[in-house]
């Protein structure tokens, strides 16, 4: 059969060398190395194809082996059938070896083993065989040891003609397989079984039910408002049945109001409520919320190019693939067209793409806001990337303008945030502004003429900052001039001329150059399950790093960012709950890293591993904030009920009791917010710095019953600070040896003393080189470490000029003839060095002549070692 057959045979893209024979024999399936197989494997992962044949012991490979001799390589010797080499390596057991190799045999048979067991090829195929880097170190000597045990004339002779290279490979590889399948059965077996589970291959094959139907999968690809979501909408609203994904809570509420409005009967479904409305066959829901059992008719995914979100793109891989309805519309930029057309493929299912264009025009003003805040206009949004910054922009428009204004921020309470829109929305009032951060980006219909961006950078952690991405700029600055407001052109403009080109950029990039790459993914609960069963021992945070490193991805998708799942496990994981409930806690839409609400997800989780019913015992004052400060204390209450509540539907009401109580006051919550933001205008008006007033006592105590868990997670982060602190001056250290180390390297400077050469070669700093050259000198035998201060050693004095100088007549005769010798030294060693191209050698004592004694000028050698270090 010709190789160009095989590869058709087996449907190989390349064929590894190594394969070649077991090919030629029919076994290719067996030994399928990962890289020959299409798409990415993550974490040393394997074929599919091998697992099936591997395991079983009369597989065509094992069965060759047994009865064959094993096929020379190209010009290669033929070697003796394995089970024949497994008999007399058994037989040796007892007796010896029938041949036992010396000298250069032995070199020879040494040689071959190494480069067998550091051969890329090697490790591959056994990789393929669920031999994985830790077991393979472990089998490779003791497959030698077998081989030699088994050593006879027929054996060594087909060796020896071995070259030690691919052909060795080749011939001695089917004896490795076999002899690891037959010792490391069950490791090999566990390994398999860990692999599989962590297999994130197909992920469409999780979706039995969507699988089963043949779905039309319609695109609406256009930029922001082009009708995209309005046309998807119009095919949910005629169809008998349906659903709406949402990225955002809001955007569900938007959807549930309307249907509702229009007597549509509709449901509504996020993480933190349920709303059932008696004969509805529509649901609008948040896209992580969607339902993968009852079948509808149409089905519409919103803001599709969130499939690559790092975070949350899992929600909207699952959505597409799993929503079972008969006809899915999704809605998006058209960066995302390609990624969504490969995973239809891989689907098996149809994809139509409709395009759209902008209803209005978008234009960028080049000047920038001219005058500042004080020239902002009727339908001006200003956007910041800081709640701070929000608030102090309010501050100056309502001081300086006679307009009031909105504020929008992720923080604030959907209903909160559609409340201020509606302001900004009506024209019978002052509300003519609206400062917001990118939460104004999605979900809200406004009434916008102009955006302006306070900046086009953003912090990120810290005091780090760091360009926003064009993709927002553009979602973003689109919510200008939208159809449904009252302005027929969009504009955008930023506070600073200076960053107008940036912006303009932005909105001049065209949508398909600013491709989705990957879809995310993240494992169902079973994913993990069956993975915890394999490692027990495991504490759930190293499980969940570990599942992500085995796991094996298809190379059109990532593994979803697992950090706050992550840190909300090392909250919790001396709590001692189950894995299901650890992956519902952890789950949770909740920043562990806020301390606030992490000190509410470890009371809870502390409540319920106790068996205590969990309640919510938050004290919510019934006072309207007027201060900013006030109003983060209530936004922190709202999200710890969001927090509440969303535990509440994954848990029995028996846990979680008394829901109806809980929703009242978070109702009650944002009607304070409400209140509290019109509250801060007139304060504003009336030139009262609202940042600058320290909240009132109710108000910081309205979280007083997670004061203990508090008080516990600012003990741990003071405690992982220092520990931080601690690692960056070790490590800050470890490069300043480094770079010294590299310095004298560089220097090509030579040390006579074999502890200044262990010590500069270690990067220690001058003094300790120095000092560790003394404590030799001096009979030390311990070695000085790195770092050590010299003062604590007793340092032999060397002799130098100013020594010879102030001696008397014998000792400086002495003392030269010493430093002469340690010249003439020097001088050879140069010489040497000179011959062999090498480095200037400098020696420690320095060599002078009698001139420079009497004059007393000479350059010490530590001299040039330190200006080494310089
Ligand atoms: N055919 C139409 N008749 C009336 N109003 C429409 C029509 N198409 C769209 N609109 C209105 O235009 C506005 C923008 O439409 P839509 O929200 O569907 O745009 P989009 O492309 O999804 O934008 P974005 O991605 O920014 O949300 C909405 O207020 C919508 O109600």
């Amino acid at each position: 059969m010709s190789l160009a057959a095989l590869r058709r045979a087996i449907g190989l893209r390349q064929l590894q060398p190594l394969l070649l024979r077991a090919a030629a024999s029919g076994l290719a399936q067996c030994m399928l190395s990962p890289c020959a197989i299409g798409g990415s494997v993550g974490g040393g992962g394997l074929p599919a194809a091998a697992s099936s044949h591997l395991w079983r012991y009369d597989s065509p490979l094992l069965r060759h082996l047994n009865t064959a001799a094993a096929e020379p390589a190209a010009d290669g010797p033929a070697l003796p059938p394995y089970e024949q080499v497994k008999q007399r390596a058994a037989a040796a057991a007892d007796l010896q070896p029938l041949l036992e190799l010396r000298g250069a045999e032995r070199t020879q048979f040494d040689a071959l083993i190494r480069k067998f067991q550091h051969s890329g090829a090697v490790k591959d195929q056994a990789l393929a065989l669920y031999v994985n880097s830790k077991l393979y170190r472990q089998a490779i000597p003791e497959f030698k040891d077998f081989l030699v045990a088994a050593m006879d004339r027929e054996l060594w002779r087909g060796l020896r003609q071995l070259q030690a290279g691919e052909s060795s490979q080749q011939a001695l590889f089917p004896y490795f397989a076999q002899f690891v399948l037959e010792r490391y059965t069950p490791e090999i077996k566990a390994y398999r079984d860990m692999v599989n589970t962590v297999d994130l291959r197909n992920p469409h094959q999780w979706f039995p039910v969507a699988r089963a139907l043949q779905r039309r999968i319609i695109y609406h690809a256009g930029p922001t408002n082009s009708g995209k979501t309005y046309n998807a909408l119009q095919a949910m609203r005629a169809a008998k049945s349906g659903v709406y994904c949402g990225p955002l809570r809001l955007l569900a509420m938007e959807v549930y109001d309307t249907c509702n409005a229009e007597g549509l009967y509709c449901n509504l479904i996020t993480g933190q409520e349920r709303r059932e409305v008696p004969g509805a066959e529509h649901t609008a829901c948040t896209v992580e919320m969607v339902g993968m059992q009852k079948r509808v008719d149409v089905a519409v995914i919103d803001e599709i190019q969130m499939i690559g979100d790092e975070g949350r793109g899992w929600a909207w891989t699952r959505a597409l693939m799993g929503v079972p309805a008969n006809e899915v519309h999704i809605c998006g930029d058209s960066s995302a067209v390609p990624l969504v057309r490969k995973i239809c493929e891989d689907m098996g299912e149809q994809l139509e793409v409709n395009s759209y264009d902008r209803f209005t025009t978008l234009e960028v003003e080049s000047s920038g806001l001219v005058g500042g805040y004080s020239a902002v206009q009727p339908g001006d949004c200003i956007v910041a990337f800081s709640r701070r910054d929000i608030y102090a922009i309010k501050q100056l428009i309502e001081q300086e303008t006679s307009h009031r204004a909105c504020v929008v921020y992720g923080a604030l309470p959907p209903e909160t945030r559609r409340q201020q829109a509606r302001l900004f929305n009506e024209q019978d009032n002052a509300y003519r502004v609206m400062v917001a951060s990118d939460a104004v980006g999605m979900g809200l219909n406004l009434n916008i003429r102009r955006v302006i961006f306070h900046s086009v950078t953003k912090h990120e952690g810290g005091n780090k900052r760091v360009p926003v991405s064009i993709s927002m700029l553009k979602q973003i600055a689109g919510r200008a001039g939208r159809r449904s407001s009252q302005w027929s052109e969009g504009l955008a403009t930023c506070l600073n001329a200076g960053d107008v080109p940036r912006l303009q950029e932005a909105i001049d990039v065209p949508l398909d150059q600013l491709a989705t790459p990957t879809a995310g993914l993240f494992p169902e609960f079973e994913h993990f399950e069956v993975f915890a069963g394999q490692r027990p021992d495991d504490a759930y945070s190293s499980l969940l790093e570990a599942f992500e490193r085995e796991a094996m991805l298809d190379s059109s998708y990532f593994f979803c960012k697992q950090d706050s799942v992550v840190a909300a496990a090392q909250l919790l994981g001396e709590l001692g709950l189950s894995i299901k409930d650890m992956f519902s806690f952890c789950m949770a839409p909740a920043s562990a890293s806020d301390l606030r609400i992490g000190a509410a997800l470890l009371n809870f989780a502390t409540k319920y591993s106790k068996g205590l019913p969990v309640t919510l015992d938050i004290s919510v004052p019934n006072r309207v904030p007027s201060s900013t400060d006030e109003l983060r204390h209530m936004e922190a209450a709202h999200q710890v009920s969001m927090l509440w509540l969303w535990l509440s539907y994954r848990f029995d009401a028996d846990a979680f009791p008394n829901r109806d109580k809980v929703e009242a006051q978070a109702e009650f919550i944002c009607d304070l917010l409400d209140k509290g933001l019109k509250r801060l205008t007139r304060l504003s008006k009336n030139g009262v710095d609202i940042a600058e007033k320290a909240a009132r006592p109710e108000h910081q105590n309205v979280m007083s019953c997670f004061s203990e868990e508090l008080a516990l997670l600012e003990e741990r982060r003071q405690q992982q600070r220092t520990d931080e602190r601690r690692q960056q001056t070790h490590e800050q250290r470890q490069q300043r040896a480094e770079e010294r180390r590299q310095r004298v390297l560089d220097s090509g400077i030579v040390f006579a003393s074999p502890a200044a050469t262990s010590a500069a070669a270690a990067g220690a700093s001058p003094a300790s080189i120095s000092a560790a050259e003394a404590a030799e000198e001096a009979g030390q035998a311990e070695l000085r470490r790195p770092g050590h201060k010299a003062r604590s050693l007793t340092r032999k004095k060397e002799p130098t000029l100013q020594h010879a100088q102030q001696c008397d007549a014998r000792q400086r005769r002495r003392i030269l003839k010493k430093l002469q010798q340690n010249r003439q030294t020097e001088r050879q060693l140069e010489e040497r060095a000179k011959g062999r191209q090498a480095v200037p050698v400098v020696l420690k004592h320095e060599a002078v002549s009698q001139q420079q004694v009497s004059s007393g000028s000479s350059t010490s050698g530590w001299g040039r070692l330190s200006s080494a270090f310089q």
